[in-house]
């Protein structure tokens, strides 16, 4: 996989991981890919994080791993170094930018608005983020913009419910959509891995 509309593919949903101990990716990334879910968005927003990424990429081969909260340029390149194979921004900077762009890794911008979103097209991106997707407009801003940005696939992510995701991925210029609720905080606190691979199946049947 090498451009980010070929990561939209990867699946319907895009689970959005915090790993606070980091003996839990790998059990977290096996239950993701038993429930039919091949793809796994680990953020850097602990401190395990890029150990948790090394972790996943050398021992759970099999799913697509990527980092995602990438909000500085060194921390695109230290994912990169870890193992991700792709990235994800929650919104974009000119630094965090370029930075990913030399990863050659293919990643997804963050992107909330139209100039923001016009701004990454101009760079030639054309597979986006959308953040945070319920709070800034949810479906109805998406099809929206559709109209002025018929070349644009987004992954909406931030607030996206098992039953609002239908609605998601029913528009044209959706490709997948992000969220945390396959992997719940207390399911993690509890290692219940099964919940999370009975959340992952469900997921993996919405589309
Ligand atoms: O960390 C990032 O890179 C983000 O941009 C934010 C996350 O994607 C959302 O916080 C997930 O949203 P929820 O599914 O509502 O928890």
């Amino acid at each position: 996989m090498t451009t980010g509309l070929e990561l939209l593919e990867a699946s319907p949903v895009m689970p959005v991981v915090v790993v606070d101990d980091v003996a839990d990716a790998v059990p977290v990334a096996s239950a993701l890919l038993a429930g039919g879910i091949g793809v796994i968005e680990l953020t850097l927003r602990t401190p395990v994080a890029l150990a948790a990424i090394e972790r996943v990429a050398a021992e759970v081969p099999d799913i697509l791993i990527g980092a995602g909260t990438i909000t500085t340029p060194d921390q695109a390149k230290q994912a990169a170094d870890a193992g991700a194979r792709f990235l994800v921004t929650p919104g974009t900077t000119d630094g965090v930018l370029d930075a990913c762009f030399a990863t050659g890794l293919p990643f997804l911008p963050g992107a909330s608005t139209v100039s923001e979103a016009m701004r990454l097209a101009e760079r030639g991106l054309s597979a986006l983020k959308f953040f945070p997707a319920e709070a800034s407009g949810g479906v109805d801003y998406l099809k929206s913009i559709a109209g002025p940005l018929p070349s644009l696939k987004f992954c909406p992510t931030g607030g996206i419910t098992v039953a609002s995701a239908p609605k998601y991925l029913a528009l044209p210029n959706v490709g997948c959509i992000g969220g945390s609720w396959l992997t719940p905080k207390d399911a993690l606190a509890a290692k219940d891995f099964a919940r999370i691979e009975q959340l992952a199946a469900e997921a993996a049947k919405l589309r």
